[in-house]
């Protein structure tokens, strides 16, 4: 997918009113030039004992039509919770978003009407089979007994499960329920989804599947994808994507601007004593940087990482360490969530974290939100 040139790494706040039409857009057609735009967006939630939990903290967000964005994030972050404030499921705390040219504070159905969504959870009948799965969902959504019937053998084909129309939903592998439940929120031919972690618990080729067709949808129909996601390498595929943390867009950018904005490759050493050779690396290193111990042995964010190895490995040899591999390679994403965050991905959050900056925070209720 095509990065947007020019893209701020960073996360942008304008006021809504300007960011819902380019002058652009306007002249050629009335549509808004965004399918999502959301201003001090917050969703705080009533805790235990008289705490409230603060799940979303004031998020600013502009979508453009046809995008495919993703909202990386780890669990926790905010991101469901995000989602059904797009999808006007939830009513935000504070704040406003128009999704799809319509508000959704004040013009919820409308909204619920435009847009498509696929929870983490199913929402299918086991017993039932694929097609009377999708019937009954079309006719719930309003459709006609004869339109009803078409929808639900187009959507069948879209996603691939024409063969299986009569199969009983229990009968299917879990990539294909998937891809059922993918059908099911296309029923109404919105052009716009809201993805909540489509594909997790899925196998890689199931996974791969999955994302063919949903970007079928993009480049053959112009849907707009919002899709949630902890596995990096799906964002990485996307348009632009946004990472939530602590119920805060810390970051937002095309994967290409994310990545070059850190301007750090990652140095890794694997020597005979890497205790020993952590010393060594952090007194030879530019000063404050941070020198870590980890599996595949001593690492450094540096710019230019390539050029000090050299400098490295002489100054490990000089205290009679020997080095058996050493590498130096670009910033991945997680290393842009490391950057912004403070931590991998992958890492389960600290205990010891202070308590305002662990994701939907527990703090008692007369607290603000900071
Ligand atoms: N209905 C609710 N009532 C109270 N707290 C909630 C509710 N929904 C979410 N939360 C809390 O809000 C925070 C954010 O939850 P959310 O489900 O949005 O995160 P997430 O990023 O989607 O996580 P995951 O990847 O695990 O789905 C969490 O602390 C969660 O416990």
């Amino acid at each position: 997918m095509q990065p947007h040139a020019g893209d701020d790494a960073r996360t942008r706040a304008t006021p809504l009113t300007t960011t819902l039409t380019d002058p652009e857009a306007t002249r050629s057609s009335a549509r808004p030039v965004y399918a999502i735009s959301a201003r001090g967006l917050v969703k705080s939630y009533p805790g235990p004992d008289g705490t409230t939990t603060h799940a979303v903290r004031g998020l600013d967000l502009d979508v453009r039509r046809g995008e495919t964005f993703a909202f990386l994030g780890p669990n926790g972050a905010g991101k469901s919770t995000t989602l059904a404030l797009l999808c006007a499921l939830a009513r935000p705390t504070a704040g406003q978003a128009t999704v799809a040219g319509a508000d959704v504070l004040s013009r919820p159905d409308q909204v619920r009407r435009a847009v498509g969504m696929l929870f983490q959870h199913s929402a299918l009948d086991p017993d039932l089979t694929a097609e009377q799965n999708l019937y009954i969902h079309a006719r719930l959504y309003g459709l006609r007994r004869r339109h009803a019937r078409l929808r639900v053998t187009e959507t069948l084909e879209t996603v691939g499960l024409a063969d299986r129309r009569c199969s009983p939903v229990r009968t299917l592998s879990g990539g294909m329920r998937r891809r059922l439940e993918l059908a099911r929120g296309l029923l109404h031919a919105p052009r716009m989804l809201f993805l909540d972690e489509p594909t997790t618990g899925l196998d890689p080729h199931a996974r791969a599947q999955v994302w063919e067709h949903l970007r079928a949808l993009r480049d053959r129909h112009g849907c707009t994808l919002f899709v949630t996601t902890h596995y990096l390498e799906e964002a990485e595929n996307c348009d632009r994507l946004g990472i939530l943390d602590h119920g805060r867009l810390v970051a937002q950018g095309t994967p290409l601007a994310l990545k070059a904005a850190i301007g750090e490759d990652r140095v890794v050493l694997r020597t005979g004593d890497d205790a020993a050779a952590r010393q060594v690396v952090g007194r030879t290193a530019p000063p404050g940087l941070a020198v870590t111990l980890e599996t595949e042995g001593v690492s450094l964010r540096v710019p230019d990482g390539s050029a000090w190895i050299p400098r490295l490995c002489a100054a490990l040899e000089a205290h009679g360490i020997a080095v058996h591999a050493a590498s130096a390679t670009p910033p991945t994403l997680d290393d842009v969530f490391f950057h912004h965050t403070g931590r991998s991905i992958h890492t389960p959050r600290s205990h010891r974290e202070p308590a305002a900056s662990v994701p939907g925070t527990t703090v008692p209720a007369t607290e603000e939100a900071p």
